[in-house]
């Protein structure tokens, strides 16, 4: 079969596509990724798989800026059905976005069925714009907030690297009141300012013994960078600073204690991988979606939300604190954050796209909302 993947913006849609992608090549398929110039820029993660770049507009931006996202979709549409004409794909995968808007209306004209991948707690605009004609729209939550197509909604999770997934087969690293405590801080595939700011002053008000025990590696933006760096050397803090990590499964693997922003796929990786979180929601996420990501990890008891108003050095101590004078609790959190994971997304996302493509009828397709069995890793706590 032909599959072609529709994809872009930030790595939170091209890592689930990228996912996707590996395991159907991996059963013999044809894939094919269509992106804009964003997507494309996005670390060479795609460098297997054809890539096309098409003109995509973000709908919006008042009237003539409507004009001109109008007129760049029906170009990228026309563009996607050329395309199609020479790779003839029997299923298009959606991933969200406005670079997914042209590529999916181009299959529709061209009756080639469709499949919609949101990832996160509240249906994206595109997507609900698009959820009408899709075939099967496959959701990463239980319950999806602003969702009408209900009988078209397929849980199946957030696809995620395959040596993410693995991490959650492996022990959590060792930790106790002696041992280094490491911290990975990220915001994300674009960074967020909030965690430079408050993440070094709170560790820097840590009592002395714990300081000492502190390894961290943080995502900065660009802009921040110098900035994070030198607090933490004038903190004596050893910290590892980076603009993108490249190597977010070791990174993952290494860490006892992840301080994110709650997109969707940082989240899909620390239940995968089986660690704890503090996570600190975007507070202008459409539909505020990052506060609903985070909510069921912070239910299972796999992490800790805390509102960007109220995320202050302070009480980020206190929790750090609390977290690392109790290893029990710190390794109970882990196997909770565990037990919320679907580390086979990638797998069930592709026996759907298979279904659909082969024009069987996807609806249902097993118990909706209820996990995978899990690997017995770090045994879930009583
Ligand atoms: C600012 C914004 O609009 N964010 C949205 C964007 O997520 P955004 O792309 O910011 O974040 P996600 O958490 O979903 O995904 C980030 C991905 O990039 C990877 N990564 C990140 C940083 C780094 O240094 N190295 C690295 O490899 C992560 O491991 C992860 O796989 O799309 C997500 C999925 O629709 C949404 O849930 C987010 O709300």
């Amino acid at each position: 079969m032909n599959i072609t993947l529709a994809a872009g913006g930030t790595g939170g849609h091209m890592v689930p596509a990228h996912a996707l992608a590996n395991e159907l090549k991996t059963r013999g398929h044809g894939v094919m990724l269509v992106t804009d110039a964003r997507g494309a820029k996005i670390p060479a993660i795609f460098e297997d798989v054809p890539v096309e770049v098409l003109p995509a507009g973000r709908l919006g931006g008042g009237p003539l800026g409507m004009i001109k996202a109008v007129f760049s979709v029906m170009k990228g549409r026309k563009a996607a059905r050329e395309l199609y004409r020479d790779f003839t794909p029997d299923c298009v995968v959606g991933f969200g976005g406005y670079p997914a808007f042209p590529a999916l209306l181009a299959a529709h004209a061209e009756k080639i069925p469709t499949v919609l991948h949101e990832q996160n707690a509240v249906l994206g605009r595109v997507n609900r714009m698009l959820a009408g004609k899709a075939k099967a729209i496959a959701t990463a939550y239980k319950q999806v907030q602003r969702s009408k197509d209900k009988s078209k909604e397929v849980m199946v999770g957030n696809p995620v690297r395959v040596e993410v997934a693995r991490l959650g087969e492996m022990p959590f690293p060792a930790f106790d009141e002696t041992a280094p405590l490491n911290i990975l801080v990220t915001g994300g595939s674009q960074g967020a300012s909030v965690l430079g700011e408050v993440v070094p002053e709170a560790l820097g008000q840590l009592d002395a013994s714990l300081r000492h025990r502190l390894s961290v590696v943080q995502q900065c933006r660009p802009e921040d960078i110098e900035r994070v760096t030198e607090r933490y050397s004038e903190l004596d803090i050893p910290a590892e600073t980076l603009t993108y990590i490249e190597d977010m499964p070791r990174r993952i693997g290494n860490a006892h204690l992840i301080i994110a922003r709650a997109g969707a796929s940082t989240i899909a990786e620390l239940t995968a991988a089986g660690r704890p979180a503090i996570l600190v929601p975007l507070p202008i996420a459409t539909d505020d979606h990052q506060t609903f990501n985070a909510r069921e990890m912070a239910k299972a008891g796999g992490a800790a939300m805390i509102k960007q108003p109220d995320f202050k050095p302070e009480k980020l101590a206190r929790q750090i604190e609390e977290i690392a004078g109790d290893p029990e609790a710190l390794s109970n959190a882990a196997a909770r954050s565990l037990s919320v994971g679907r580390p086979r997304a990638a797998e069930e996302l592709a026996d759907l796209v298979e279904r659909i493509a082969a024009g069987d009828n996807p609806i249902p397709i097993g118990p909706v909302g209820v996990a995978a069995p899990r690997p017995s890793g770090m045994g879930v706590p009583a």
